[in-house]
């Protein structure tokens, strides 16, 4: 069966990384037939239209059509995975209320699209920033379709922790396992290294508290304003990468005996208000995230975890008061 997926911003850096690599199989697998659906706002379809003949041109033998819309009914009509990557970045001036404000309009609306229109099987990734309130709004017009189906993005978070960790203990990343980011995709997220094993050990050990707390947690935290300062630009092909690392993992299953961080509805798991999308430790099994439960949080992670939760708590209530949610 040709599977549905939506990209909206696909005229965006995100995109241009993110669509090649959807076609040649590497978001559901090497057999599995993709139709592109790429949403956009009305000024920017001739560029989408320019990376669709670009699609053409790579005769990608698993890529059965590609659709442009500037309409996000057309869009999700469906739709089997909808990535959500397009957002109204923060410009000078704005304010966070600005912000919080633009991006309802953008995610109340494809929230009800894909409500409405969209498969029974949906499976909602947001990448647009800020990822987690955007998903809770998505979610929040979205009655129909069952909350854990839509998810915000701390792949790329994720993945940067186990690069910097390998680089710290001279490892490759494959000996890495369980990493966990906590909370928000945000500078206030916790990258937390005391479940995290690596040959076995558990990571905390096998660094100085000084280097997690001073140089590991800041440096995986800041990274995307880091990619900014370098690049003039937000980081793209890595967070492609990670959308389709997410994705991939969520349809085919994790590994046994690993574990990867999704942003995701909370159930009351550890503390974190129900409803929120907040970060977790997730497996996937039989296509369902499902959060790793049991995992003993101490002193330094609770305060660090209650931080990151306390700003998503903000940020709920401020999309609350502008009557987003
Ligand atoms: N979660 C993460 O880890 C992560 C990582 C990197 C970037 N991001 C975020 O991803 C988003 C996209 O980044 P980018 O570098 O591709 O930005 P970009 O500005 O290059 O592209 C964004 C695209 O979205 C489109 N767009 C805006 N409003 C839209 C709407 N209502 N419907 C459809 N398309 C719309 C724009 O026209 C533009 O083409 C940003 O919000 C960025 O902050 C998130
Ligand atoms: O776009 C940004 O603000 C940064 C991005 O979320 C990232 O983590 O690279």
């Amino acid at each position: 069966m040709t599977v549905k997926v939506t990209v909206t911003g696909a005229a965006g850096q995100i995109g241009y990384a993110l669509l090649f690599r959807i076609a040649s199989g590497q978001l559901l697998g090497p057999d599995v037939p993709v139709r592109l659906s790429l949403l956009e706002i009305t000024p920017a379809l001739k560029a989408a239209e320019g990376t669709a003949m670009e699609l053409d041109d790579c005769a990608f033998p698993l890529l059965r059509g590609v659709d442009i819309t500037d309409d996000p009914v057309k869009a999700f009509d469906g739709a089997n995975v909808a990535l959500l990557v397009g957002a109204r970045p923060r410009t000078a001036g704005m304010e966070r209320k600005d912000l919080l404000e633009a991006n309802g309009g953008i995610f109340g609306p494809q929230g009800k699209a894909i409500n409405d229109h969209a498969a029974d099987d949906i499976r909602v990734l947001v990448v647009g920033n800020p990822a987690n309130t955007n998903a809770l709004i998505a979610k929040a017009h979205a009655p129909d379709v069952p909350a854990d189906r839509f998810t915000a993005m701390t792949r790329l978070d994720h993945n940067r922790a186990i690069s910097q960790l390998a680089q710290k203990l001279n490892v490759p990343v494959t000996d890495i396992k369980k990493m966990t980011i906590w909370g928000n995709h945000s500078t206030t997220q916790y990258p937390d290294l005391f479940h995290t094993e690596v040959g076995g050990k558990i990571a905390a050990e096998l660094v100085e508290e000084e280097w997690l707390r001073d140089t590991f947690i800041p440096t995986v935290a800041k990274r995307g304003a880091a990619i900014i300062e370098a690049r003039g630009a937000s980081s793209a092909a890595s967070a492609a990468n990670a959308a389709l690392n997410h994705v991939y993992d969520w349809v085919n299953g994790t590994p046994e005996g690993d574990w990867v961080s999704v942003a995701l509805p909370s159930d009351g798991s550890y503390g974190v208000p129900e409803g929120l999308v907040c970060s977790f430790p997730a497996v996937s099994r039989n296509g369902r995230w499902e959060i790793v439960q049991g995992l003993e949080i101490n002193e330094f992670s609770r305060e660090r975890i209650d931080a990151s939760v306390r700003e998503l708590i903000e940020e709920r209530d401020a999309v609350k008061a502008l009557g987003l949610i």
